[in-house]
């Protein structure tokens, strides 16, 4: 996902000054031709740099940054991304407006680089901004992949696959080694995702051996974990379009070059699944394949269930890992928190079998901790940016046509106008509480809200919560004495942590319990 983070100084060569200034003189000279020298009321901002506009001012942690200047210029705030004009939301009551009143205006996204390089010329949902297109793969990702209906044939494979990570995890904690979580998190999330999209585990570690001698076999959380790291910097041409032929740091090049890794990856999948023929669908790919042979939209070209199959496998891993690791990680600091969430198990569950998906809905408490995980640490920060398909107003202020429309997650969560002490992880306040993450209180949006919410949220859900609850119930976590575990970010797309998590894992319940479930360590 497209975030505005940047290393814009690295990438800018001096010969190319004259040109920045001359193009953008004219640029200035055009719009305020376009605009007919009317004067737009737009909403307030900073002062910006030629040229660049803000972008220098967003540092690392874009989400952060703007947080700190919404302070200064308000809730609805104009920035310039280079050429490219932007608002910023930062309070619950103008992303109601933008997300609810006029989600219809908002509903597209900006063309970005990523979109037109990596997948395919938008054949994807997330970076799609054509209305057609995007209406159509996401009534397949709302009906066949991701409904209610669809999630419950999921769940007991999603057990089953959590059933490994505990068995993973204690196998790697026996003789008091330390067990890395956030390795642990991503394979599970992985796996999972692997299973959904083409029923298949075991590429966390394997490699797919390529056609020719000559090419790297791929390893495919190597490419995704090189996507996220490339689309968590500023690109001058993403944002100074006539830049863009330069390709400064050579940003295209490497996109183009993990899309056709990913594509090696899929190809063979894909064509296996195909041999399979016309049989009751079993995953995301055999449903996008019975697309393909009925012609469906565009006649679903394979380019296109490469890009959908991509969208599923980077927006639905790193997520729902990196909020299960900011949860473990904030427990391992608050051990009354972590205390009473094990007696809520022991009350609910007991300790003669393992949790099950049918428990969740009673562990009211641990209901109340995941909710505070996902306040603290919206793990896209920033949503995926939205566009205005419309000139419209928001709060009396002009929002021309075309504007990127920036809703700051991490802000409304750490806002201490709507939050007591919001940088305290305290799950009591949302004990007793209806304040929910599903998109009907805005002060609580970590997975968006309106036409363009995340569609995999029930199962994102799902996971971080049975997930927390076999961990809790099967394993004493601890750390090394001494060990204090911070709460640093670090740069990156989905929020990641600065610092590796690592605890000791030892078995908690009866061996009998575990050997009954067929976990073995
Ligand atoms: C903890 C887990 C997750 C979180 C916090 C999360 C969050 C988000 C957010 C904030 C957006 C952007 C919404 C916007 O632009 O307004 C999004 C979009 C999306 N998410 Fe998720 N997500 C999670 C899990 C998943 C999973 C498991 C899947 C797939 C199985 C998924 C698939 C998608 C897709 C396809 C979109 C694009 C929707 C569109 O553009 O219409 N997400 N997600």
């Amino acid at each position: 996902m497209e975030v505005v983070g940047m290393k814009w100084s690295e990438n800018i060569s001096i010969g190319s000054l004259a040109l920045y200034v001359g193009g953008f003189l004219m640029l200035l000279l055009f719009w305020r031709k376009f605009r007919g020298g009317k004067k737009l009321r737009l909403p307030p901002g900073p002062s910006g740099w030629p040229l660049l506009g803000h972008l220098p001012l967003l540092g690392t942690m874009p989400h952060v940054a703007l947080m700190n200047l919404s302070r200064t210029y308000g809730p609805l705030m104009s920035i310039r991304l280079g050429t490219a004009p932007a608002v910023v939301v930062s309070s619950p009551e103008m992303a109601r407006m933008v997300l609810k009143t006029q989600d219809h205006l908002f509903a597209t996204r900006p063309r970005t680089i990523t979109g037109e390089v990596f997948f395919y010329n938008f054949k994807d949902m997330v970076f799609s901004s054509s209305t057609d297109h995007w209406r159509f793969v996401r009534r397949i990702f709302d009906t066949e992949i991701l409904s209610l209906r669809r999630l419950g044939n999921l769940k007991s494979f999603t057990e089953e696959e959590m059933k490994t990570t505990v068995e993973r995890m204690l196998r790697e904690g026996r003789d008091g080694r330390l067990v890395e979580i956030d390795r642990n998190m991503a394979q599970s999330s992985f796996d999972i995702m692997c299973r959904i999209s083409f029923n298949k585990t075991g590429y966390f570690e394997q490699k797919i051996p390529s056609s020719t001698s000559q090419e790297e076999p791929v390893h495919l959380p190597s490419v995704m974990a090189d996507f996220c790291s490339i689309t968590g910097g500023f690109f001058v041409g993403e944002y100074i379009p006539f830049l863009r032929k330069l390709d400064l740091g050579g940003f295209e090049a490497r996109l183009l070059e993990l899309r056709k890794r990913f594509s090696k990856f899929l190809s063979p999948i894909i064509e296996e699944h195909r041999q399979r023929g016309d049989g009751e669908a079993q995953d995301f790919l055999d449903v996008l394949l019975s697309l393909q042979r009925d012609g469906a939209g565009n006649g679903f070209p394979n380019d296109e269930i490469k890009a959908l199959l991509q969208n599923m496998l980077l927006a639905g891993t790193e997520t729902d890992a990196n909020t299960s690791i900011w949860l473990l990680a904030e427990l391992m600091r608050h051990s009354e928190v972590r205390q009473k969430l094990v007696d809520e198990l022991d009350s609910v569950v007991g300790q003669d079998r393992l949790v099950e998906d049918s428990d969740l809905h009673h562990l009211k408490y641990l209901k109340a901790t995941v909710k505070e995980a996902f306040r603290m640490y919206p793990v896209v920060p920033l949503l995926v940016p939205h566009a205005a398909s419309e000139d419209t107003t928001v709060a009396g202020y002009d929002i021309p046509k075309g504007t990127r429309l920036l809703v700051n997650a991490y802000a409304l969560g750490r806002d201490s106008t709507v939050w007591t002490n919001p940088n305290t992880f305290d799950p009591e306040r949302f004990v007793g509480k209806s304040t929910d993450v599903r998109g009907q209180h805005f002060e609580l949006l970590p997975f968006s809200s309106g036409r363009r919410a995340c569609p995999g949220m029930e199962m994102g859900i799902h996971r971080v919560e049975l997930r927390l609850a076999q961990i809790l119930q099967t394993c004493v976590l601890s750390l090394p004495s001494g060990v204090k575990i911070d709460v640093e970010e670090a740069p990156g797309i989905t929020l990641p942590r600065a610092h590796p998590l690592q605890v000791l894992v030892t078995p908690r319940l009866q061996p009998e319990i575990y050997y009954r479930n067929g976990i073995r360590f």
